[in-house]
Order: C-alpha cells, then sequence, then structure tokens
C-alpha cells in the first residue's frame, strides 16, 4: 500500500502512526527478548568434566545430581540395575579368564603335571598353589564353579550390547559404553509400546530379568569363587587385575541378587560404565537469591573420545579438571605403555595451554585419594612406577604433594592466560566429603563468573 499518495493522506497519517506504534512495540519485544537472552547467558554457567578414562567425571556428575537434585537420581535409579548387574557379571568374567590363562600356563611350563604328581613342594613350577597337590584340587574346583557360572557369564555380551545401545567401541574391547539418552533405552517404565524407532523394544527387560534370575540361581557359586584361595592369590600378587568397584560389588552379592534388587547411592557411585562423546546435564542452582542454569558436561576421557571435548571449549564457563592421583601404578588401556599419572599431567598441560579455554576458570580435583592411601598402605612402591620419585617416603602426605606439585608446575608454566587454580584432593565415592567440595567448588566458580561479567 501507497501510503504517501494524495487520495490517502489523512488514512495515510493514520497508518503511519500505527505502523509507528507496532514498531516501537517491535522494537521493545526485541529488546526484551535480547535483554531476557542475556540475562539468561548471564545465568549460564558451562562447566566441563576433564579428565582421563575412569578419572571419575561421570561420579563426580552423580553427586552434582545428587546434591542438587536427587529426586532426579530417584527417578533413575531403576535404569542403574542392569549396570550393577553388569559390573557383576565382568568381574566374575574376569576372574575366570584370568584363572583360565593361570592353569592353561601353569600346564605348558609342566606338561606332566596333570598325569604325574611330583610328590613335595613345587612352588617354582606352580604359578598359583603352593604345592601341585592343591593346584590340581583348586583347578577342579574352579573347573566346577566356572561350570555353574557359565549361564551367567554367558549373559555380559548381550547386556553390554543393551546398555550401549548396539554401540560397540573398535577394537574388541570389551564393555558398556552409553551415551545421552541411555537410560530410556533400558528403564521398561520410560518404553512407550508405540515407539518403533527402539531397536530395543520388547527386548531389554528381559535380559535384565535372566540377569537377574542367573544371578540369584548361581549365588553361592559366586560366594565361593569370590572367597576361593585362587583367587585371592591372583589378587594378591597381582596377576589378576579387576575393575576398581568389583571388590564392592562382590562383597555386596547377596543384597544384589536378591529379587527386587534396586540400587542404592553407593551403588550408582560405583558402578563403572564408560562415557561416549558428550553428556550434557542442566541443575537450575539457586545460589545467592538468584538461580542460575548449571550445566555440567560430562565427556568420554579415553585417547579416542578427546576430540569430542572441542566444539564446546569456546563458551565454557570453567573445567574441572580430574586427575586420579591412585593410578601411578597403571597404564592406559588405549595405549598400555604410558602410565596414567603421565597421560593425566599431559592431558593438564594441553588445557591449561589451550586458546579456545584461557576465559575459562580452572579447578583441579586429584581424585582417588582413598585409593592412593590404600595402594600405599599395601605396600605398593611409587619408585617402582615413577622413577624419579627417588628415597622420598612412600607416605600418603608425601606422594600426594609430590603428585600436587607437578600438576602445580604445569600450570605455573603452561597456563595461556596466568588464571588462579583451585586445587582439592578428593575421594569421590564419599558423599559428605564431595558434597562440602561441591558446595565450594561451585561458589568459587560463580564468584570468579560474576566478576568476569562486571555483575557484581
Ligand atoms: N575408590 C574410588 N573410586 C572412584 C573415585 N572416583 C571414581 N571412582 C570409581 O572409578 C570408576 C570410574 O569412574 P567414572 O566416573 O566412570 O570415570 P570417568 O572419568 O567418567 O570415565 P570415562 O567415562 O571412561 O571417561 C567408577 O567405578 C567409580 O566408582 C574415588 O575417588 N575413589
Ligand atoms: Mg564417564
Amino acid at each position: 500500500m501507497d501510503f504517501a499518495s494524495p487520495e490517502n493522506v489523512s488514512a495515510g497519517v493514520y497508518y503511519d502512526e500505527k505502523a509507528l506504534r507496532i514498531s516501537n512495540l517491535i522494537d521493545e519485544e526485541l529488546k526484551k527478548e535480547s535483554a531476557r537472552r542475556k540475562d539468561a547467558s548471564r545465568r549460564e554457567i558451562k562447566v566441563m568434566l576433564l579428565g582421563q578414562a575412569e578419572s571419575g567425571k561421570s561420579t563426580l556428575q552423580k553427586q552434582f545430581q545428587l546434591y542438587y537434585a536427587s529426586q532426579t537420581l530417584d527417578h533413575e535409579r531403576p535404569s542403574w540395575r542392569p549396570v550393577v548387574y553388569f559390573n557383576v557379571i565382568k568381574a566374575i568374567r574376569m576372574i575366570l579368564d584370568e584363572l583360565d590363562f593361570e592353569f592353561a600356563s601353569r600346564v605348558k611350563e609342566d606338561p606332566n603335571a596333570i598325569t604325574e604328581i611330583p610328590a613335595g613342594p613345587s612352588a617354582s613350577i606352580s604359578p598359583i598353589a603352593k604345592d601341585t597337590l592343591s593346584e590340581d584340587i583348586w583347578r577342579s574346583e574352579i573347573g566346577e564353579l566356572r561350570a555353574k557360572l557359565l549361564p551367567l557369564v554367558a549373559i555380559e555380551d548381550t547386556l553390554a550390547s543393551e546398555l550401549s545401545g548396539g554401540v560397540s567401541i573398535s577394537g574388541g574391547r570389551t564393555g558398556a559404553y552409553v551415551r545421552t539418552g541411555w537410560q530410556a533405552l533400558v528403564t521398561t517404565s520410560n518404553w512407550s509400546m508405540s515407539d518403533h524407532r527402539s531397536p530395543m523394544k520388547g527386548h531389554t527387560p528381559e535380559v535384565i530379568n535372566l540377569a537377574a534370575k542367573t544371578l540369584s540361581s548361581t549365588l553361592n557359586a559366586i560366594k565361593v569363587l569370590w572367597r576361593h584361595p585362587a583367587v585371592k592369590r591372583l589378587l594378591d600378587t597381582r596377576k589378576l587385575r579387576l575393575d576398581e568397584s568389583a571388590p564392592f560389588f562382590l562383597d555386596n552379592i547377596e543384597r544384589i541378587a536378591e529379587p527386587d534388587f534396586m540400587p542404592s547411592n553407593a551403588d550408582i557411585l560405583n558402578v563403572r560404565l564408560q562415557t561416549l562423546g558428550v553428556m550434557e546435564h542442566t541443575f537450575p542452582i539457586n545460589m545467592g537469591g538468584a538461580t542460575y542454569d548449571w550445566k555440567l558436561y560430562d565427556v568420554g576421557g579415553a585417547r579416542g573420545q578427546r576430540h569430542a571435548w572441542v566444539p564446546y571449549f569456546d563458551d565454557a564457563t570453567a573445567i574441572i579438571f580430574l586427575a586420579p592421583i591412585s593410578a601411578f601404578d597403571q597404564y592406559l588401556e588405549e595405549d598400555p605403555k604410558t602410565n596414567r599419572i603421565d597421560d593425566s599431567l599431559q592431558l593438564f598441560t594441553a588445557i591449561c595451554s589451550n586458546k579456545l579455554l584461557k576465559d575459562a576458570h580452572l579447578v583441579l580435583l586429584l581424585n582417588k585419594a582413598d585409593l592412593l592411601k590404600k595402594k600405599l598402605a599395601s605396600g605398593t612402591k611409587v619408585r617402582k612406577y615413577i622413577t624419579s620419585y627417588g628415597d622420598r617416603p612412600n607416605r600418603y602426605e608425601n606422594v600426594s604433594e609430590y603428585f600436587r606439585s607437578h600438576f602445580m608446575q604445569v600450570h605455573k608454566r603452561k597456563d595461556i592466560s596466568g588464571r588462579a587454580l583451585y586445587v582439592h584432593f578428593t575421594s569421590m565415592l564419599d558423599i559428605r566429603a564431595t558434597h562440602s567440595i561441591i558446595a565450594n567448588v561451585g561458589e568459587v566458580i560463580l564468584r570468579q563468573h560474576i566478576e568476569q561479567l562486571g555483575l557484581a
């Protein structure tokens, strides 16, 4: 319409005013929207949890959830049931595999061992038992247990593949890997029978029920195997290396094998389940009278997963870097030549010096302090794995301080923006201690965020 034509002058004035009013209203709305967005982004705190595989990132995420939104964890509780089953079954399979390997190598070393039983002690040829007689008794006992446990072990792969939603990792490593949304796949109550997109439809609960039934029917065999002296010997001599959470679950097997078993908070914190990609968790958190949307990014920490972190670096408010200091005697699963403390130090160097992260606040959690204490108390020597440790005392105070100073050095030398570094020792399975760390770290990150935006 031509508002300026002479015959429309009076109408034109009317329309001009109306158009102006509408345009002003739109401007105002746009301004309000932009202010709302600015406010929302100011109230959004994006925290990335970084660190190598098994450093405790997902455990910290669960602790945040327990602290700030425990009702959501309650809601998810049933989905952790098959994960606990998977952890138990994997541990049993690993024990049986190692026993197989040890007994087989014993036969190779001494091909006559089965047909001829030499008299007297033969510790030099027996890698497990003290003498050949006990070794043969053990072999037959373990053979019987293996036969009883076969139906349970046979479920492992199906359970892993159900939890992982059909994802498998190249290289043939066994395990369960989860991505965003995995819980809906394994929880019956979350299922929509009309949802034909789900490849798990009508399938997953059967595997879970089968695992539950088989666990309860094999309970005795599991208990006998876990208490068997051959297993104890392999654990003591460190030939058998189970996941760190395995002893917790096997010690609690009676409770787990109950038909109406529902995971406790301790079970949920103890499970081992690898993260794939980046999982976002949002918590509205009330701090200082305002509500902030905390977005936690829990990432997969294995080397092959680290490329997926980068797209999130740009607008990260803070990084919480986790380094498991108990891992001085362990090597990367994905690169068995690399010591895990070395890998953590390298990774921390890369994070401190990354340009995209120059404005992100930095928190370092030296995690698994409880396991470090246990390992040192059981006599594991740091200098055997980290030669530069030299003759320093093999005590927790000295070892933890040694590792702390190495990480501090990295920060001092490599930090790109000379920012502050907040460091804590943590034992992430300890709910009360971790909650006080979370409150403290949360406050520090928020204070820095407010200062940076000039909102103070
Ligand atoms: N004893 C002990 N165990 C811990 C601690 N923190 C985590 N764990 C256990 O270590 C295992 C690995 O922890 P996760 O949180 O799954 O590790 P992650 O960093 O998320 O690993 P990825 O997802 O593979 O990158 C789990 O079984 C946890 O229960 C700790 O401070 N002490
Ligand atoms: Mg994880």
